[in-house]
Formats: structure tokens, C-alpha cells, sequence
């Protein structure tokens, strides 16, 4: 399989700190890839230093061959690369259905004014966006919710918000930021069946995770990223079995 986004030598630093000390990694189109390391170790800079939110000193992003470094997350999202955040984002007073087609909207070829001028085209595409929001919230099993603002969800239900909010984008590529972490466990094992569902229909995902029982079961391979740089790469007992690794773990971690 080919890599589908590849980092080669990305360092990133702030004031003086160097955070990302050249991380190289591929990710595989078709997989569930790990992302893990001790706390620190600079798994979420480098999410956001792919996704477009910090400008990387040095080093490149390809994704699909192409090169995107720097590139703003707006425009990698048309390109299909999408992330999510450890704590959901969000408007309060928004519905989860709004949320939803709020973020379907910043699509290409979807201008605000597209979406405010009551043209027949606009309607249609206005009711095509409301159906799809409306499959992305069955799909994710929140239909009983949807007309709730997003205050009144649980923790969990606002983690499938934030995968929702991705899946509006139809991206090829997700990067999600622990989205099972602070979750009860029966709907942890809900996340995780989504994410398997979701690579099933062809989406490459990328998952930072803390809770290695997870990353066991639903990842490889997996990386381990410690001090700002990529230490191996495997499955999950290969990685698990490295003595670099456990002692990044032992070291700053348990
Ligand atoms: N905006 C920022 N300004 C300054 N330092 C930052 C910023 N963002 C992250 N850092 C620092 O970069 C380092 C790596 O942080 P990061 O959040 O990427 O680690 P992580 O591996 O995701 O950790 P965790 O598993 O605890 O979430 C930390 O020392 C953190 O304090």
C-alpha cells in the first residue's frame, strides 16, 4: 500500500524550544495507524503542524504526493486531510445538527453567499447538506440527539460530534486527538467500532491514543513518537517489545 501522507524531517520549535526534532512517518492508505508516546513527547504539535494550525520551521508534509506543507487546514481539508481535538470544539447554542451542517458548508465551491442567497440551486444544496448531516448523525448514532445544542451532550456524545463534524468534510485522511479519552468505557468501545466502520468505507485514519488495550486492538501499525522524534514503528507487540520504547515510557511516563 502507499503512503498516503508521509512527513519527512519535520521539525517545529517555540521560543527557543525545539518541540518536533525531525519526525519522519508515513501513514498507509487503508490503515488505522497508532500515534502514540509518553506525555509531551509532541503527538498533538505534530498533528497540528500536518494539519495546517502551526507552520513547521523545517522538513515537508506530502500527502497524496503532493507537497502541503504550511499549507492552511481549510485548504487541506478540500484536499481531504482533516483533524480532530482532544477537547471538541464548538458553538454552545448551536445544534448538533447546525454544527454539522455548519461545517459541511466550508466545502469547495461553497461560498457563504452560495449558502445565504435562496437561488434554486442553493436550496437544493442546502437540502442535500441537511441530508447529509442528517446520515452523519445516524451514522454516529446520535439522531436522538440532534436538536440538542451541543452544551447539553455527554463528553462522549460531544467526541462523536467532533468525528461527525470530520466526516462532513468527506475526508480521505482523519487524524484524530484521543477521541475516546475521558470517555466511559461502553462508549470508548463505541468510538472505537465507529473508527473501524469508518476505515471500513476506505477512510485512512491516524489516532493519538493514550489507552494501550486501544491502540492494540484497533492499530498498525503503530508509532511511537518520544522527545520530538519518531523512536520505531511496528505492531503493537513489536513496538511494545522495544527496549527504546519502554524505557521512553519508564523514563518520563509510569
Ligand atoms: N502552543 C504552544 N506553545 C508553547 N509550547 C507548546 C505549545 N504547544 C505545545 N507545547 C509544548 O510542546 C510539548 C509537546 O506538547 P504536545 O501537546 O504536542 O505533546 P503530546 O505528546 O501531545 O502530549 P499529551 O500526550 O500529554 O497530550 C510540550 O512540552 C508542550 O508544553
Amino acid at each position: 500500500m502507499n503512503a498516503l501522507l508521509s512527513v519527512r524531517d519535520l521539525t517545529l520549535g517555540f521560543y527557543g524550544a525545539q518541540i518536533l526534532r525531525g519526525v519522519d512517518f508515513s501513514i498507509r492508505e487503508g490503515t488505522i495507524t497508532g500515534l502514540i508516546g509518553p506525555n509531551g513527547a509532541g503527538k498533538s504539535t505534530l498533528f497540528n503542524a500536518i494539519s495546517g494550525l502551526y507552520r513547521p520551521n523545517g522538513g515537508k508534509v506530502m500527502l497524496a504526493g503532493d507537497d502541503v506543507t504550511g499549507l492552511k487546514p481549510h485548504l487541506l481539508v478540500r484536499r481531504g486531510l482533516v483533524r480532530t481535538f482532544q477537547l471538541a470544539r464548538g458553538f454552545p447554542k448551536l445544534s448538533v445538527f447546525q454544527h454539522l451542517m455548519l461545517y459541511g458548508l466550508d466545502q469547495p465551491g461553497e461560498g457563504l453567499a452560495a449558502a445565504l442567497f435562496t437561488s434554486p440551486a442553493a436550496r437544493r444544496r442546502e437540502q442535500e447538506l441537511a441530508e447529509k448531516a442528517l446520515n452523519t448523525a445516524r451514522r454516529l448514532r446520535l439522531s436522538h440527539v440532534v436538536d440538542n445544542p451541543v452544551t447539553a451532550l455527554s463528553g462522549g456524545q460531544k467526541k462523536l460530534v467532533e468525528i461527525g463534524r470530520a466526516l462532513m468534510a468527506d475526508p480521505r485522511l482523519i487524524l484524530l486527538d484521543e477521541p475516546m479519552a475521558g470517555v466511559n468505557p461502553s462508549l470508548a468501545d463505541e468510538i472505537a467500532e465507529h473508527l473501524v466502520a469508518l476505515n471500513g468505507d476506505g477512510i485512512t485514519v491516524c489516532l493519538i491514543e493514550h489507552d494501550m488495550a486501544l491502540i492494540k486492538r484497533l492499530c498498525d501499525p503503530v508509532v511511537v513518537l518520544a522527545e520530538g522524534k519518531t523512536l520505531v514503528e511496528g505492531n503493537f507487540d513489536e513496538v511494545a517489545a522495544d527496549p527504546e520504547v519502554q524505557e521512553a515510557y519508564l523514563g518520563t511516563r509510569r
